[in-house]
């Protein structure tokens, strides 16, 4: 099948790479979470905007885990690939991968996906070009974000449904063994 203005997903990998310097430490002396954060964002807009040829925006960051601490000094790596478009959406996939020169190791601090929604001059969601797949790779990855899809959107109707009935529960039992102390006497409505 041939659909005009297709891309490969390798058209617009994008790989960043970052010198994590001290005004980025937190007072542990660590990397701070808001900057590795800022270059997930940061990396995606450049993957999706070239993906897209579009200004896009962020709708949505999941599985963001923090798997090792990234250190002063250590080179932190982005790579970004479209895993998955929509209409108007491309998931963006971001693994970080953290580098210290001197001892020579690397270590994955994080994998992502950044959904993102293409916008026209009007400023509304446009079409983004469809994906041309060319690896077994590419396929699953695509595959897998559908399922995340229905999976989130399965998720979001379930947690309203929970907490619509949350408190019609005898919620001292269900506290009894957490690490809390209900202390009501003073709460008003
Ligand atoms: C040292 C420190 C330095 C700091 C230095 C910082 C540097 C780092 C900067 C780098 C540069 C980056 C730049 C990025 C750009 C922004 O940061 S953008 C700012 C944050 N994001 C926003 O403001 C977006 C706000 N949201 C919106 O405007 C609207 O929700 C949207 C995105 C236009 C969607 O509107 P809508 O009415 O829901 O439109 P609708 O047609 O229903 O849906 C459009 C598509 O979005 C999808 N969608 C909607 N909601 C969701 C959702 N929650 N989840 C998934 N998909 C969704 C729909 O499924 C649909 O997909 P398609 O079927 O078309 O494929």
């Amino acid at each position: 099948m041939s659909i005009p203005n297709a891309k490969t997903v390798s058209f617009s990998k994008t790989t960043i790479t970052e010198l994590m310097i001290p005004s980025y430490a937190n007072f542990g002396g660590k990397i701070h979470g808001g900057i590795l954060l800022s270059l997930i964002d940061k990396v995606a807009y450049a993957c999706a905007s070239k993906h897209a040829a579009n200004y896009c925006v962020t709708v949505s960051v999941d599985n963001v885990d923090f798997l090792e601490p990234v250190e002063v000094g250590d080179l932190v790596h982005l790579r970004a690939s479209v895993v998955h478009v929509g209409n108007s959406s491309l998931v963006v996939g971001i693994s970080v991968i953290a580098e210290n020169v001197k001892e020579g190791s690397v270590k994955k601090t994080n994998n992502s996906y950044v959904t993102m929604v293409a916008k026209g001059d009007d400023d509304k969601p446009t079409q983004v070009p469809a994906l041309i797949l060319e690896s077994q790779e590419e396929v699953r990855l695509f595959l897998e974000a559908i399922k995340r899809k229905e999976l989130k959107k399965d998720f979001r109707s379930k947690i309203k449904e929970v907490s619509a009935v949350i408190m019609d529960q005898a919620h001292e039992e269900l506290l009894e063994h957490e690490r809390c102390i209900l202390d009501l006497k003073n709460f008003t409505l």
